[in-house]
């Protein structure tokens, strides 16, 4: 599958972008899903897209991996996204939850009980996912997709859509859609911002590498996908 790259790519024309992509889902099918990364760079695209006119009511948001902290911690993208893209006219979309409470402490068996019950919440989403946003990092992790980090080996390996994923180079254990889940998108999208990111995503443009996540979202036939550089 070709990767369309667009380079100098303001947040606005992305945001055009994917406004288009939902009409025509909503225009096929009736309803659309947005898959959107959290994160600090996305909060752009986000105050553009909410202002995007398209039926919003028939629009179902998801995350596309949240930490697993409460709605009112700093680091919630459930927060973020609330506060950041679900506001103006996005305010009149669907926003499905991973989760609601939080068990104290975490566990394996603990965070598989929770990828359970985020699985049936989200179960409603229309599927495949009509658009993802993807981040990355610098050490080429996409969603929560850190390589090496435990419960990565089973991430990208999966056919389930969701996984837990606890990362040891960022905050927090997570709740990710899945490698499988993400290539099953009928559309993907990788914002990047700044020079840094451009030379990881060019290395790992190269060849599909587990050591380098976002490989396996650029190297592959499935889906595809359009890299908004800027
Ligand atoms: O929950 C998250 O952190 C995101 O989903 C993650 O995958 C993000 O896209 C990258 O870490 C880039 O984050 P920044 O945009 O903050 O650099």
């Amino acid at each position: 599958m070709a990767v369309t790259e667009h380079p100098n790519a303001t947040p606005a024309a992305l945001a055009e972008h994917i406004a288009n992509a939902l009409r025509s889902a909503i225009a096929a099918r009736g309803q659309a899903s947005l898959a959107v990364s959290g994160g600090k760079s996305p909060i752009p695209l986000f105050e553009a897209l909410r202002e995007q006119d398209l039926d919003w009511s028939k629009v179902s948001v998801v995350l596309v991996d949240e930490r697993v902290v409460p709605r009112d911690h700093a680091d919630s993208n459930t927060a973020l996204v609330a506060r950041h893209l679900l506001q103006g006219r996005a305010a009149a979309a669907r926003f499905l939850l991973f989760f609601r409470e939080l068990a104290p402490t975490f566990n394996a068996e603990v965070l598989d009980a929770l990828v359970r019950d985020a699985e049936e919440r989200i179960a409603i989403l229309p599927w495949p996912l009509d658009v993802v946003v993807l981040g990355m990092g610098e050490d080429a992790h996409t969603a929560s997709l850190f390589p090496g980090a435990p419960g990565y080996a089973r991430a990208i390996a999966t056919d389930q859509r969701l996984a837990w994923v606890v990362p040891d180079t960022a905050p927090h254990a997570r709740i990710s859609f899945t490698l499988s889940a993400l290539l099953a998108a009928r559309e993907l999208v990788l914002s990047i911002t700044g020079e840094s990111k451009l030379a990881v995503y060019r290395r790992a443009a190269q060849k599909a590498d587990e050591a380098l996540p976002i490989s396996l979202v650029i190297n592959q036939t499935q889906t595809p996908l359009s890299v908004w550089m800027n």
